[in-house]
């Protein structure tokens, strides 16, 4: 039996019908679908993650392109729903594609989008933040205060890490892990060491620029080297970001015996997907290694988190908030607006006019 939808609709007499699962940011991207013709029609379903069932109700019998988000399972069931509906264009809002059976996908005709780029920068930033918040204690500080526990000064009260001529690891140096290690090597002026199966070429020669600018200046000149493998990462870093994709070769690509490679005072920061880490084991190394940090922002098994991990000290933890900036999610929602339009060419978009409104 069809299920109820709850809907909001703009330009109720479009042509083309276009679904996103969610709410999004802004209205720029309902203007760019509505100047071309299209019925958006937005899901207002009370419910965070939509399953298979409540996006089919969705699609219905006829739809022209999906924008979904990364907490839904984009497999064969969905793409032949909305290839039977007569859609040709989806597209994730979200950098990557583990959500989504590109396969199936092709399978079906129908063409997929992601929305890199724009959230390059705010992703990095929040991966910096965790990365200072637990280099220098900031939740567990803040929990204090709040708690009424400050007497006064002490010259142990919550001594962290310094930052300045450590080692900042990068673990997949694309798009957001380059963005990262720039901020953290001109910010704090860290050595990098990364591992990535391509050379990071643009970052070397920033981090080589800034080492010679450094110099020039009396200072302590930056380095950087590109690890030949992840473990080399591992073993030399102080602080260490995680940014590769998840794929088969990314899972648990951080596990037990990897942890036990790091430095007992390392800092992790995961701001890529939760399954690049075994949550299970990083809680027991948590928990043996109360001087060894965490900042993540990703976890294993969304919305949860593994038992213990949110009774650790030594762990920051947010809700999956990398890419929540206004002018980043704005960004996103209007790139998969493109992404549709673009991918439902053969609708005859107008592509002139789409270029000179954005
Ligand atoms: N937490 C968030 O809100 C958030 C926001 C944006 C992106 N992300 C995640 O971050 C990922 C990276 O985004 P991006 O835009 O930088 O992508 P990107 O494709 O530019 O970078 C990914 C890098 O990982 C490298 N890589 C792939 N497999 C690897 C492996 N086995 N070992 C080491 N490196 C490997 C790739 O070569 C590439 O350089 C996305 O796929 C997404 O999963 C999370
Ligand atoms: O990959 C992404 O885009 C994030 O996880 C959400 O912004």
């Amino acid at each position: 039996m069809a299920k109820p939808v709850q809907i909001e609709v703009w330009n109720p007499n479009g042509k083309y019908r276009v679904i996103s699962t969610k709410s999004m940011p802004g209205t720029r991207w309902i203007d760019l679908l509505v100047q071309q013709d299209c019925r958006v029609e937005i899901c207002t379903l009370n419910k965070t993650i939509l399953s298979v069932e409540d996006i089919i109700a969705l699609i219905g019998d006829k739809c022209d392109g999906v924008i979904g988000q990364l907490t839904e399972d984009w497999g064969d069931t969905l793409f032949s729903a909305l290839s039977k509906a007569g859609g040709k264009a989806f597209s994730n809002m979200a950098v990557g594609y583990n959500n989504v059976d590109v396969d199936a996908a092709t399978k079906y005709g129908v063409a997929v989008g992601n929305t890199p780029g724009v959230l390059t920068e705010t992703t990095a930033e929040l991966a910096a933040s965790l990365s200072l918040a637990a280099a220098r204690r900031i939740v567990e500080a803040d929990g204090f205060m709040r708690a009424g526990l400050y007497e006064g000064w002490l010259p142990h009260l919550f001594v962290g890490n310094l930052l300045k001529g450590q080692t900042v690891g990068v673990i997949g140096a694309g798009r957001i892990g380059s963005a990262y290690a720039r901020m953290m090597v001109e910010g704090f002026k860290m050595n990098l060491i990364y591992y990535d199966l391509y050379q990071a070429t643009r970052l070397e020669k920033f981090v080589t620029a800034y080492g010679q600018f450094l110099k020039a200046n009396g200072e302590q000149p930056v380095t950087w080297k590109r690890a030949s493998s992840m473990d080399e990462v591992l073993q030399e870093a102080d602080v260490i970001s995680l940014h590769p994709i998840l794929d088969k070769t990314t899972y648990h690509l951080v596990n037990k015996e990897r942890l036990s490679m790091m430095k007992k005072e390392a800092i992790l920061v995961n701001c890529s997907r939760g399954p690049v880490v075994d949550e299970v084991a990083l809680v027991e190394h948590l928990r043996e290694n109360p001087m060894f940090r965490v900042g993540l922002d990703v976890f294993e098994d969304e919305p949860y988190m593994k038992p213990g991990l949110a009774d650790m000290k030594n762990a920051v933890v947010v809700p999956h908030i990398a890419s929540a900036s206004k002018w980043t999610r704005e960004g996103m929602a209007t790139l998969a607006a493109l992404n549709v339009l673009v991918d439902m060419r053969s609708l005859h978009i107008n592509f002139f006019i789409i270029l000179h409104s954005i």
